[in-house]
């Protein structure tokens, strides 16, 4: 919380070892009905259901008022029908709004990433997908490097989450020691258009907003454009001109946006 973080993940999947499992859902399972995670998003990943632990950790956290369920490892929208209907049955259980548990589809593998359209557009629960590179490299027999190695998945996830609807956010940083290398690949994919990246560390969370945030030449270029188009609104104009650059519909958009950005993060430092 000190870190204002957009949402909490509890990991029940790789972080968690063997012999922990049982013991991490439990303090997952009492953790999600603390007040303290009242007002924040909370977000549980928890192991394949094809696992041993899946469906009981499915059952605590929808049960305990999870918001998001992060499903790894997923290859197919198959994969998605039997979460949701495993959600859908617990849920009508535990007096849970039908509908009400979120997902979020872990894209990790060369077959995830070719159903990724499929996969993005399967459920109505689906806010949004993420790439999990380091299960993706070694299912491509390749390794993590400067990013050339996730080109085809990055565009692919990307594609698919915008013809969904629905966010994609882009994969882990691991080496927190190194800013300079985590500020380089925040820069790539916020310039790609992702929604954001998933983070192992809290030093990551204010980098991370802030390399989203406006700068304040960005925002006052958007007060001057939307203060320029309600100009041209009042004068009937379709398209107006602002220093001899053309101000169209999408242009007013995007400087919606920005305002919107700036006044969520503030402005970029
Ligand atoms: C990396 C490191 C060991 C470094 O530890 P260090 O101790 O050196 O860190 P420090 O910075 O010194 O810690 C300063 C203070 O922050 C506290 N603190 C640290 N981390 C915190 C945190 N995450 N949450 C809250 N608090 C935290 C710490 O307790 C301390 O608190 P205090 O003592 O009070 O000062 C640690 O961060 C960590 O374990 N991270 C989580 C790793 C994780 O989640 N892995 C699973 C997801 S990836 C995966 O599975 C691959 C994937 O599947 C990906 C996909 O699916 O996307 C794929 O395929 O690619
Ligand atoms: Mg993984």
């Amino acid at each position: 919380f000190i870190y204002r973080p957009d949402s909490i993940m509890f990991d029940l999947e790789d972080a968690v070892s063997l012999r922990e499992k049982d013991t991490a859902r439990i303090l997952v399972f009492h953790a999600l009905q603390h007040p303290m995670y009242k007002d924040i998003e909370t977000v549980v990943r928890i192991n394949q259901l094809s696992t041993p632990f899946g469906l009981k950790d499915l059952e605590a956290v929808v049960r305990a008022g999870v918001d998001v369920v992060r499903l790894p490892k997923t290859d197919t929208p198959e994969d998605i029908f039997e979460l949701e209907a495993h959600i859908e049955r617990i849920e009508k259980d535990c007096g849970r709004e039908v509908g009400s548990t979120k997902v979020m589809a872990a894209i990790e593998s060369a077959i995830g990433v070719i159903n990724a359209v499929a996969i993005a557009r399967c459920s109505p629960r689906l806010i949004g997908i993420a790439l999990a590179a380091f299960d993706y490299v070694m299912d491509m027999q390749t390794e993590r490097g400067d990013g050339t190695e996730l080109f085809y998945a990055r565009c692919a996830v990307l594609h698919a989450a915008r013809a969904a609807g629905i966010d994609a956010f882009d994969v882990v940083y691991s080496d927190i020691n190194d800013e300079a290398g985590f500020l380089r690949e925040v820069e790539l994919i916020r310039k790609m258009g992702f929604n954001g990246k998933s983070l192992i560390n809290p030093r990551q969370i204010e980098l991370l907003h802030n390399a989203y945030a406006p700068t304040q030449e960005d925002v006052d270029y958007a007060r001057r454009v939307i203060a320029a188009a309600e100009e041209g609104e009042r004068k009937g104009l379709g398209v107006i001109s602002l220093n001899g650059k053309m101000i169209d519909g999408p242009i007013i958009n995007h400087a919606q946006v920005v305002l919107e950005r700036a006044s969520a993060s503030g402005v970029r430092r």
